[in-house]
């Protein structure tokens, strides 16, 4: 479980993050809608400790950030926004070596990429280097590494971000699979088809606030539109951004 209590992040003049708070339960998927610059990533960012934020405070399965990065992160697993992979190691080892990382060795280890390898159909990928990969096959990898150590909290930024419909579809499956796992999900887009047909709560967020919170039913019951997309724009003032 993560909670999120009066984040405040500021970047000189800009305020990217405003008193945001939110909780995000276990076997739920909680997505953050907002459009491009809401301050989604800067918010992730500050759930799995890479920036501090300026006033406010994250638990995760109620450990604080700021008092146990180290716990917090062996309790997360991250898909960043930027899916920054090694050239010269395939697939295979970029999960290994994020394995290793977590404290995994041995045939434990193996299992554990062997199932991960299936499980996002990474066959014929699993042993070639991963320059020249495709944005599709790097997210698989990128999702693999964070998923290797088995956190029961994952974080995912725009997972879906340029898939093909196929890839797309196996992403869907995979975070399904994971919340009746009973694990507790975050992910953040700005395609509100994509938080439709996945998430069961969704925090709406835009310049830096939480603007709306609650299930899809009770957004449109909240806003007495009938169609979640006429909802979302009439939560944000305006269709910018929230477009595919
Ligand atoms: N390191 C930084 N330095 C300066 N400004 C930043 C930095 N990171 C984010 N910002 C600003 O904070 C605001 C929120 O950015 P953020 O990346 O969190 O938005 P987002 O909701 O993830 O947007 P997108 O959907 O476009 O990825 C933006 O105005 C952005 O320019």
């Amino acid at each position: 479980m993560i909670d999120v209590t009066n984040l405040h992040k500021r970047f000189g003049a800009v305020t990217a993050v405003e008193d945001v708070s939110f909780r995000a339960e276990d076997g739920v998927v909680t997505g953050l809608l907002g459009p491009n610059g809401a301050g989604k990533t800067t918010t992730l960012r500050m759930l799995y400790s890479l920036i501090r934020p300026d006033r406010g405070s994250v638990k995760v399965d109620g450990m604080d950030v700021a008092d146990r990065p180290l716990d917090v992160r062996r309790a997360l697993g991250v898909l960043p926004d930027a899916r920054g992979l090694y050239p010269r190691l395939t697939a295979r080892e970029h999960v290994r070596y994020a394995g290793e990382l977590h404290g995994l060795s041995g045939a434990a280890l193996d299992t554990r990429i062997a199932e991960l390898v299936e499980l996002l159909d990474m066959k014929d990928i699993a042993d070639r280097r991963t320059e020249g990969f495709s944005q599709g096959e790097r997210m698989k990898v990128a999702l693999a590494r964070a998923l290797v150590h088995g956190p029961r909290n994952v974080l995912l930024d725009e997972p879906t971000n340029g898939l093909d419909v196929m890839s797309t579809r196996a992403v869907r499956t995979l975070i399904r699979r994971l919340r009746e796992q009973g694990h507790c999900i975050v992910f953040s887009s700005h395609v509100m088809q994509e938080v439709a047909a996945l998430c069961d709560r969704i925090v709406v967020v835009a310049r830096g606030r939480v603007v709306a919170e609650g299930t899809p039913d009770e957004l449109r019951a909240r806003t007495g539109k009938e169609n979640l997309e006429e909802a979302f724009v009439a939560i944000i003032g305006s269709d910018q951004g929230l477009m595919l």
